[in-house]
């Protein structure tokens, strides 16, 4: 068998267009969303993907606006700026690049984030949310994850998923979404402290790799005919590597490859969020 492949531009695209009008709509009705991001330090790589999103904002007519601020913050001036654009009107919703420098604390950063404003749904209270099922922003990378499976009809309903890594922004929300009733998966969420990954992994239907390992997942660990998510990321000599190894190809149906797979879903969901926030919560322009 040689895998398909979900790729996430065409599906990116369309998201897009969606969003496009629905932007116009809201011009029309008198209201302006903004993106804020805020970024601390300079690593390129978070600075390359701020820029995308700015890039991505101006695609479908939303503004966007960016605080920088240096690596060596002050705890307290970061709360500052965050409880401004929480006051901000012309903000309609915000992320806070992440990993934060170590002297931050990321989750009482994320706390800071006004639930209203939190563009990245990673606030507790949005979580929380998650977890009782009502409505929130969901966070980009699990919500692109859930697009890329639903657009190749992918079957959730009773079907056994394993979802590897716990972390807050991909593994755990991620398992909150797809047990959710109206995807009614059965998930295994493994990690580093996970016994026999091949076990869970050669048994499950569907396997999100969110691990950050470069080829973690090889062909002997997967199903035959199985469908594999790509998620985490690891820059190597020879370019950008996903957790899957390449023999996984030979044995699955479907994959959603690194890069080129969940990464520009990801950042088309942070729009959706921007503006399905400023539905909620129209601002004068
Ligand atoms: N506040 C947040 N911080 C971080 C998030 C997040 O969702 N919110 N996720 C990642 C970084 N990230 C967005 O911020 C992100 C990472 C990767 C991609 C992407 O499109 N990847 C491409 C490859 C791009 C490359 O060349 O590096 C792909 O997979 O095809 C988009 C967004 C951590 N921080």
């Amino acid at each position: 068998m040689t895998a398909q492949t979900m790729l996430g531009k065409p599906l990116a695209a369309a998201v897009k267009e969606d969003l496009r009008a629905r932007v116009a709509a809201l011009a029309e009705r008198g209201s302006v969303p903004a993106l804020g991001t805020v970024v601390v330090g300079d690593d390129p790589g978070s600075l390359a993907y701020v820029r995308g999103k700015h890039r991505d904002c101006a695609e479908v007519g939303l503004a966007s606006v960016q605080v920088r601020l240096p690596a060596d913050v002050d705890p307290a001036e970061l709360r500052e700026r965050l409880l401004q654009l929480n006051e901000d009107p012309a903000c309609t919703g915000y992320i806070v690049q992440l990993p934060l420098p170590a002297h931050l604390d990321e989750s009482a950063v994320l706390e800071l984030v006004h639930p209203d404003k939190d563009a990245d749904g990673l606030h507790p209270t949005n979580l929380g949310r998650l977890v009782l099922g009502t409505a929130a922003p969901l966070p980009c990378t699990p919500a692109a994850v859930l697009e890329l499976l639903r657009a190749s009809d992918v079957e959730l309903d009773g079907a056994e998923v394993c979802v590897i890594g716990r972390g807050t922004t991909v593994g755990r929300p991620m398992g909150l979404l797809l047990t959710r009733r109206s995807e009614n998966a059965t998930v295994t969420l493994c990690h580093t402290g996970t016994r026999d990954l091949a076990a869970h992994t050669r048994r499950a239907d569907v396997v999100v790799a969110a691990a950050g390992v470069a080829g973690l997942v090889d062909a002997d660990m997967v199903a035959e005919g199985s469908v594999l998510v790509g998620v985490g990321i690891t820059r190597t000599e020879d370019g950008l590597v996903g957790d899957f190894h390449p023999s996984v190809l030979e044995k699955a149906a479907l994959v959603a490859p690194v890069p080129g797979g969940v990464g520009p879903m990801t950042r088309a969901m942070l729009l959706r969020n921007v503006v399905e926030l400023a539905e909620r919560h129209p601002v004068a322009g």
